[in-house]
């Protein structure tokens, strides 16, 4: 947890302020007490009006200072956690954009989610309570007995019963508390994930009816997860009534020892060594020690929930990225490379899984050419164009773009070469003009507007009431999936790539639009390199070769007339679908 507090470096001249005045505070308490004293003994006892107006001026005086002090040491406090909490959240979010996605696979989405907010607000939470109520806790806690041993030894004695017992039964909450909360943390990231499931599927879940099933599920996690944290509150409520039975017990004692000497002092007609005010004084001060016990245990019960969150954090931050930038300075990339991309022996398989998805794959693509990949589903087709963008690294073997392994490239510089339009059509909560200019911002609307041109969804932007500032929701649910495909189409476009990469985005277009869009594509970017992955041969007929995966293997690769003639395969895949559509 330690480590974490670096992130804590850059505000310390701020966090050291909030204990200084906190310090105020406290300090400010005791006078408080210590004049209320001298107020009952010295003023009203002996019916001194200048002493009663003397002393209510200097109350007066040291609470405005305690409550000033109070103030700021708050404000100071909130700003340094703050402060923190947000650097720490940028870092974690970072890394986890950095993470591949097997490893944000590992963590799971939900787990992510909790991580970056509930575990870094615990951890905020933890230090304010030690910048504000640690300091505050032990200085009650230390000059409370200073000023109760001060004012009677003997009250030394009822400290010596009091404060033991309360320390013991704190540890004993304690070990039962402390191994709960990593699992209130891994409860509620199962609750997180069922409703980022269900918020991201919807539909889905819409569809086939599932709203039943999927709330029984919901029930049985969010069941799991306040089972855990009610379990925590009923403990914690037995502790308190507890510690105040012991600090009752102490100040009865309290009383009885103080009312003995008082009355024993009458008895025997002497000035009593106890006044009331200071059996008062005496009183407030142990309530004051042992309330700061019980505020020391909640501290340390912040600092084991915080501990168990900070050791999810660094479980992210300690991540070891598979994915690490290259140092290619892509200005000296000759132009005869320019475009090309040529895969040499790559074999690939997904984490865990028995056979490799690729095997041995070797074939070159020359610069403006437009490839097809097609295959049966689940062959590998989206794998072998995610390995192009590097999503994943290679088991074996090497991609090559523009004539450099991928993993020379910094991501930026390799994204800015390479475009690639995903199979499921992601929008952005936006207008549509900024979900076209998501991976150029400084593009002009002119630009903007050729991009949706040749990706054919100039016609149903302007059938909009807003044209290109129409809103769209996150999940674009205004739009239809072809409309959806054309626009992140469109965005891929406006980058204007040396390669552009079609992973079965143009699935949800009719033929004839498809047909145009490749027209316009032919026109306006015919030096682009353009890499389609295509369920239907109408759309891999037209291009210049076609690869046709078969079981992890290239079975062939060529023209539709050389594939016609040579690969059973493709012409397997073409008469089926001719004959669907005779059918
Ligand atoms: N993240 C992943 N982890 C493990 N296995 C995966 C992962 N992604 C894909 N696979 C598996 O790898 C194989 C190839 O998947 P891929 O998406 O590349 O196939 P595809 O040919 O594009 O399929 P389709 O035509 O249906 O889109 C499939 O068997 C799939 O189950």
């Amino acid at each position: 947890m330690f480590r974490l507090l670096r992130y804590m470096k850059k505000y310390w001249y701020i966090a050291i302020l909030a204990p200084i005045f906190m310090i105020i505070e406290v300090g400010m308490d005791m006078f408080l007490t210590k004049y209320m004293q001298l107020m009952v003994d010295d003023g009203i006892s002996i019916g001194s009006m200048d002493n009663i107006i003397h002393y209510g001026l200097i109350m007066i005086g040291i609470l405005v200072l305690g409550v000033a002090g109070g103030m700021l040491s708050n404000i100071f406090t909130n700003i340094s956690c703050y402060k923190f909490g947000n650097d720490l959240r940028k870092a974690v979010f970072t890394k986890i954009m950095d993470l591949s996605i097997h490893q944000a696979d590992k963590f799971k989405t939900g787990s992510l989610v909790t991580r970056v907010t509930n575990d870094i607000t615990q951890i905020q939470n933890m230090i304010a309570m030690c910048l504000r109520g640690l300091i505050r806790s032990a200085s009650f806690f230390v000059l409370g007995i200073i000023f109760t041993l001060s004012i009677s030894k003997n009250f030394g004695g009822v400290l010596l019963v009091v404060l033991p017992l309360e320390i013991v039964l704190m540890i004993i909450f304690m070990a039962i508390l402390f191994p709960v909360f990593k699992k209130i943390q891994d409860k509620l990231d199962k609750v997180n994930t069922v409703v980022l499931e269900n918020v991201q599927g919807s539909r889905v879940v819409k569809a086939f009816s599932k709203e039943q099933y999927e709330y029984n599920r919901f029930v049985g996690v969010n069941y799991d997860y306040t089972e855990k944290v009610l379990f925590v509150s009923k403990i914690t409520a037995f502790l308190s009534p507890l510690l105040n039975l012991i600090v009752y017990g102490g100040q009865i004692i309290i009383y009885y020892m103080g009312g003995t000497v008082i009355v024993d002092a009458f008895k025997n007609g002497i000035t009593p060594t106890l006044m009331v005010g200071q059996i008062t004084q005496a009183i407030t001060y142990i309530t004051m020690i042992c309330m700061s016990l019980l505020m020391l245990g909640m501290t340390f019960t912040m600092i084991a929930r915080a501990y168990a969150s900070a050791s999810r954090i660094n479980e992210v931050l300690d991540e070891k990225l598979e994915l690490i930038d290259g140092n290619l300075d892509i200005a000296l990339i000759e132009d005869k490379d320019k475009g090309t991309i040529s895969f040499e022996h790559v074999s690939f398989g997904y984490p865990g899984a028995k056979e490799d998805i690729l095997k041995d794959l070797n074939f070159k693509v020359k610069k403006g050419e437009t490839i097809a990949v097609v295959g049966s589903t689940g062959c590998g087709k989206s794998t072998l164009v995610n390995l192009m963008v590097r999503l994943f690294d290679t088991k074996s073997g090497t991609v090559y773009i523009n004539g450099h392994d991928v993993k020379e490239y910094k991501k930026e510089d390799l994204h800015k070469i390479v475009a690639i339009c995903l199979q499921k059509a992601e929008l952005f909560a936006g207008t549509i003009e900024d979900n076209i200019a998501f991976g150029k911002p400084d593009a002009t609307l002119d630009e903007i507007k050729w991009a949706a041109r040749v990706a054919q969804a100039e016609e149903f932007i302007l059938g909009k009431d807003e044209g290109y500032q129409e809103v769209v929701t996150e999940k674009g649910t205004s739009l239809s999936g072809g409309q959806k495909q054309r626009m992140s189409i469109a965005r891929a476009i406006l980058r204007k790539p040396e390669i552009l990469i079609f992973d079965d985005s143009t699935s949800a277009l009719d033929l004839v639009t498809e047909a145009k869009l490749y027209q316009a594509m032919k026109a306006d970017l015919s030096y682009v390199t353009k890499i389609i992955v295509a369920q239907r041969i109408a759309t891999a007929k037209n291009a210049d070769r076609i690869l046709v995966l078969d079981k992890g293997v290239i079975e062939s690769f060529g023209t539709h007339d050389e594939l016609m003639e040579n690969s059973l395969v493709y012409k397997d895949i073409y008469l089926s679908q001719l004959k669907r559509e005779e059918e």
